[in-house]
């Protein structure tokens, strides 16, 4: 596919933005990966290319927030035969989804520019939690982007059950829409993709083990992984062997998928957790001693609450073991690899059925073994 300005969700806000601050020669491109040190971009016919900020867009930033983020669209100047190119200007941003960095510090992170569509993932099942959708639902609304939620496991769900959970969460907002879909069996795509045509870029969260990664797989295809790398810029073509926290779909339009993006789900679900068991940090607030352990110290408000059934056995003992399973859930999230790298390994595992690469990945292996 070849790459325009259209399907990486230029529009002509973009274009009149752009249009009265460019000086000839400059192009626009769209932010597809960061680091700490420079950007890689994308503009239409450029393949994917690495550019710095220049001196004056870090100066003129009133915090970090100010700065490109992955998915904002910039003015490149490509400089001389050479150069690196640099960005000169963010264009104003037509949503942004963003939340408070870590830390004592109240400055905020951008963690994807310009999304239209965020895409819950959830299941009729373990995940199932209409608090949980209500704080992501929170999250959109305050991007600017517009939610859609799905119901993955369709195949694996009874009927009944299924409707009862479209039902509990279409009614949590006017209009939302829901749609139940099985990942795996590719059922209910119809639904997604006319909801994601050329040029809008999505983005998706959700638990753990809801289904993000096979939809994301299905969504993209193989076909992503032949962008044509060949930098019209410089004229060299690289392979991305990095991953790209913006990727361009099969049939056009741009999914963000990004560490920060992992974190949003993570922090959503501990926090709900935590909100499952609100009652019982009230009662702990009750017991003699600040530094309880709810074990066999005296004075436990939640012991005692056992004690006289107020409070069960069984949920007494998943309160106590909330904060493993919060670390747990940290644990896993660390542990998930970028979809895209995972589809990147993937593609690497099948050369390596290739015998001479075998050879080489074992000669990098055991250098002083005879191959
Ligand atoms: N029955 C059924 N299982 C599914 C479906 N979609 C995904 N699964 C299974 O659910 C499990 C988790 O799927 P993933 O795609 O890895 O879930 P994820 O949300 O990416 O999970 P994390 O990577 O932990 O964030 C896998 O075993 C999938 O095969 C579906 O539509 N139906
Ligand atoms: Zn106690």
């Amino acid at each position: 596919m070849t790459v325009t300005l259209d399907n990486l969700g230029w529009d002509s806000r973009f274009e009149e933005a752009f249009r009265q601050l460019a000086q000839p020669g400059w192009y626009p491109a769209r932010i597809i990966r960061e680091t700490k040190i420079n950007y890689t971009v994308i503009g239409q016919g450029t393949g994917d290319h690495d550019v710095v900020l220049s001196g004056k867009v870090w100066n003129d930033a009133d915090s970090d927030a100010d700065l490109p983020a992955v998915g904002d669209w910039v003015a490149v100047d490509p400089g001389q035969e050479g150069d690196i190119p640099v960005i000169r200007a963010r264009l104003p941003r037509k949503t942004c989804f963003s939340r408070k960095a870590p830390g004592k510090s109240t400055a905020e992170q951008v963690i994807g520019a310009n999304i239209d569509i965020v895409v819950i993932v959830t299941d009729a099942g373990e995940d199932f939690n209409p608090r949980r959708i209500e704080r992501y639902l929170t999250l959109v609304r305050k991007s600017g982007a517009d939610p859609i939620v799905l119901i993955n496991k369709a195949d694996q769900t009874p009927k009944g059950i299924l409707q009862e959970a479209v039902d509990s969460l279409r009614s949590l907002a006017p209009n939302l829409p829901v749609h139940p879909i099985s990942a795996r069996k590719r059922k209910g795509y119809p639904d997604i993709l006319a909801l994601v045509p050329s040029g809008l870029t999505i983005t998706i969260v959700g638990s753990s083990g809801v289904g993000k990664s096979t939809l994301v797989n299905s969504l993209l295809g193989e076909e992503w992984l032949d962008t044509g790398d060949v930098n019209a810029v410089t004229g060299k073509g690289r392979h991305t062997t990095v991953a790209r926290e913006l990727v361009i779909l099969p049939d056009g339009g741009c999914l963000i998928d990004n560490p920060g993006m992992r974190e949003i789900q993570m922090w959503t679900d501990a926090e709900t957790l935590r909100a499952n068991f609100a009652d019982l940090s009230e009662l702990a607030a009750q017991c003699k001693f600040a530094d309880c352990s709810h074990g066999k110290d005296a004075g436990c408000a939640i012991r005692a609450a056992v004690g006289n059934g107020t409070l069960s056995q069984e949920r007494y003992e998943h309160y106590m073991r909330l904060d493993e399973e919060i670390e747990e859930l940290v644990r896993r999230s660390e542990k998930r690899q970028m979809t895209l790298e995972r589809v990147n390994k993937r593609k690497t595992r099948e050369k390596i059925r290739n015998y001479e690469d075998r050879r080489d990945q074992r000669r990098d292996r055991h250098p002083n073994r005879p191959c």
